[in-house]
């Protein structure tokens, strides 16, 4: 199997979500450069010092008590993680982006959204970010792909195996 740049950087957004703790949405992100460089990945977590396994991850609740309060998102932590200046880069999200980090998207000189799902369209918040992306000349699209599963084998053929 041969995939395409974009299936192989939506493929590294991807596997990345499943560092995130997130019982109900685990969202991963990948930064490519104008080179075809990645130069940041992220997955929504809580911020560093603040552990996964005391910090919320619920969403019902008072303020402090949900997830919302605390979860770094992953395009937020995939800029922020990111090495370089992210001027005319593209950004490849699991999930359509949110208003906020639509804000640090457009504010990081990001130029392309590719997403996967976009499973909150109706919300105020995606439309909010739809309107900043048009507003700011960033374009936004729906991964194309005939891909249903990329399957990753850890367990080796037999042949290749040790012992
Ligand atoms: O742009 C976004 C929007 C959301 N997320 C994260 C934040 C939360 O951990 C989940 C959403 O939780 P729900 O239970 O589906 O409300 O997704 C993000 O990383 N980026
Ligand atoms: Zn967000």
């Amino acid at each position: 199997m041969i995939i395409s740049w974009d299936e192989y950087f939506m493929g590294i957004a991807l596997f990345s979500k499943y560092r995130s703790k997130d019982p109900h949405t685990q969202v991963g992100a990948c930064i490519v450069n104008e080179d075809k460089h990645i130069v940041g990945v992220g997955y929504n977590g809580m911020p560093n010092g603040c552990s996964d396994a005391e910090f919320p991850w619920g969403s019902t609740g008072e303020f402090g008590d949900k997830k919302y309060a605390y979860v770094v998102h992953a395009e937020l932590n995939a800029i922020l993680n990111a090495s370089t200046s992210l001027k005319g880069c593209r950004i490849y999200t699991s999930l359509f982006p949110c208003n906020e980090c639509c804000k640090a998207i457009i504010q990081s000189g990001i130029k392309e959204v590719i997403y996967l799902s976009d499973k909150y369209a109706a919300t105020d918040s995606t439309r909010a970010s739809k309107r900043m992306f048009a507003a700011a000349g960033v374009h936004y699209r729906r991964l194309e792909t005939d891909i249903e599963e990329l399957p990753v084998n850890f367990v080796l053929p037999k042949g290749e195996r040790e012992g």
